[in-house]
């Protein structure tokens, strides 16, 4: 059989279920140990450097207490007409959310951070994904906002959940819209022999 050699420790710095179950269904083994870094502690910078310092201060944290291991951080963010969304806190605001991105184009930016602080070594960058929604009705935002689907994401929407009737296309890395850019995570732990392809003669 076909398989994923892997050597060192893997830690995904991380509390999304999301990303969990993409580097998963990549056949990747790894320990999930989420970062306590307090996000609001970073000044908002332009979209693409912010996500990247965050994912590399998620990363950054675990990696000192497990130095030896290979450690995995990220961020996503949403971003229309130069307003940074994020989590939603209350219906209200995940209405206002949906109802900015209704019919529109908006930008989804995710900052990785690939790092093992014993090598020395550290890969982080950022990723835009452009994301088509569809003109949305007041029923459709309310129905939506009810499936209590919104409340842990960025922008108010899960692509890869009930919200995928919201998107009508996509311009770049689905993965990375969903919280990860898996080829570029991947890429970066081929290249470092953090990971290898077996097989079968
Ligand atoms: C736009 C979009 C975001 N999201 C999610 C991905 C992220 O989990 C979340 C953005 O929040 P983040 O702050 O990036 O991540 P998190 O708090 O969930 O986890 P951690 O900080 O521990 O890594 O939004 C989706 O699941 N689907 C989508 O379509």
């Amino acid at each position: 059989m076909n398989t994923i050699i892997q050597k060192p420790d893997l830690i995904l710095a991380s509390q999304s279920p999301r990303r969990k179950y993409l580097l998963e269904q990549a056949g990747l083994t790894f320990k999930v140990i989420p970062s306590c870094f307090d996000e609001d502690s970073v000044k908002l910078t332009d979209p693409s450097n912010y996500v990247k310092i965050l994912a590399k201060a998620k990363a950054g944290d675990i990696a000192e207490k497990y130095p030896e291991s290979w450690v995995i951080g990220a961020d996503t963010i949403v971003v229309i007409n130069n307003t940074i969304l994020g989590k939603p806190d209350s219906k209200d605001e995940a209405g206002e959310m949906l109802r900015q991105l209704s019919g529109q184009i908006h930008q989804v930016f995710t900052g990785y951070a690939v790092c093992c602080n014993a090598l020395g070594r550290i890969f982080a960058e950022s990723i835009k994904t452009d994301v088509q929604f569809k003109k949305l009705t007041e029923e459709e935002i309310k129905w939506y906002i009810n499936t209590k689907e919104p409340f842990d994401k960025a922008g108010a929407y899960a692509i890869q959940g009930l919200g995928t009737f919201l998107v009508k296309s996509i311009n770049g890395s689905y993965t990375n819209v969903v919280g990860l850019p898996v080829c570029e995570i991947i890429e970066i732990l081929i290249k470092e022999e953090v990971i290898g392809l077996n097989y079968e003669k």
